[in-house]
């Protein structure tokens, strides 16, 4: 039997506290540059946890480390526990995590209904040898996707788009398309890169809204990295900020309006 306490073993701590996702000392270098700099943070099940910063501050890169893009020089990250670094970024579907993508990442010639249901590819089971097992999922397992499907076009407004081409539709449907694909996975967590890009005003606000109550039906939880402030203040339970790869602030986003270093880091170079 291990000797270690659940604070030294680390795992057990990060399991006793109920987050979903933990970063710990995530530290990755380009050349002469550190992107991150032994940054960490929770994420807990149901928060939407707005990430920002000024250009270049890591938040891409911080991404791209959770999403399995970038492997960290070193440091740590935990999906409920279990060793992300050692997940392949296919696999993350299936774990429970979902990401959409910034400039879409669409099937242009296919419809609407079609684009959703792609997103149901990772409830087949993972094989342990190989890729996914049980895909092309049986008839049944058909049905209760289609069923889903017709749940989430209807929940974002989308049936009178069932059929459409995506290629064509504005943006900003498009957007909510990507968002029902995503939720086909039925994750635990959903990883938004800067979904207010290229959206107006109006846009931005109606896709808060749909975010928040889209959180509150199905009870994921949202990383947000957003350069959008009005978005990220209105929708985020909490709020971490980064700056030149290192965390500079971390707590609400009533306090961070307030905090002299993420003022000092806006103001300092044009965001
Ligand atoms: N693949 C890469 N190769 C070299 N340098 C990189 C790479 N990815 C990121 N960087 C550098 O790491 C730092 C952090 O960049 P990152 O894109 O993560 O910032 P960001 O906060 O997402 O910025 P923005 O808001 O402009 O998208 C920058 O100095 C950037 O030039």
């Amino acid at each position: 039997m291990s000797s270690e306490t659940p604070q030294q073993s680390g795992r057990a701590a990060v399991a006793a506290d109920g987050a979903l996702l933990t970063l710990r000392d995530v530290t990755i270098g380009f050349g002469g540059v550190t992107a991150l700099d032994a940054v960490g943070f929770d994420v807990q099940p149901g928060q939407i946890l707005g990430l920002i910063g000024p250009n270049g501050a890591g938040k891409t890169t911080l991404f791209n480390c959770i999403t399995r893009i970038y492997q960290p020089n070193s440091g740590d990250i935990r999906w409920q526990g279990e060793d992300l670094l050692r997940v392949p970024a296919h696999h993350l579907p299936k774990l429970g995590i979902a990401r959409t993508f910034q400039n879409l990442a669409l099937f242009g010639g296919m419809s609407v209904f079609d684009n959703t249901m792609s997103g149901g590819s990772s409830q087949a089971r993972i094989g342990a040898t190989s890729g996914l097992v049980g895909w092309p999922p049986s008839r049944s397992r058909t049905k209760k996707l289609r069923a889903k499907a017709w749940e989430l076009l209807e929940r974002l407004d989308l049936v009178a788009l069932a059929d459409a081409p995506a290629a064509g539709l504005p943006f900003g449907t498009l957007k909510r398309v990507e968002l029902a694909r995503a939720l086909m996975a039925e994750p635990k967590l959903l990883l938004l890169d800067e979904p207010a890009g290229g959206l107006t005003h109006s846009e931005v606000k109606a896709l808060g809204e749909l975010i928040v109550s889209l959180r509150d039906d199905y009870g994921f939880a949202a990383l947000l990295v957003e350069h959008h402030m009005g978005l990220v203040l209105g929708i985020s339970d909490h709020v971490v900020a980064l700056d030149f790869g290192n965390k500079i602030f971390e707590g609400s986003p009533e306090q961070v309006k307030h905090d002299p270093a993420v003022i000092a880091a806006y103001l300092g170079r044009a965001a």
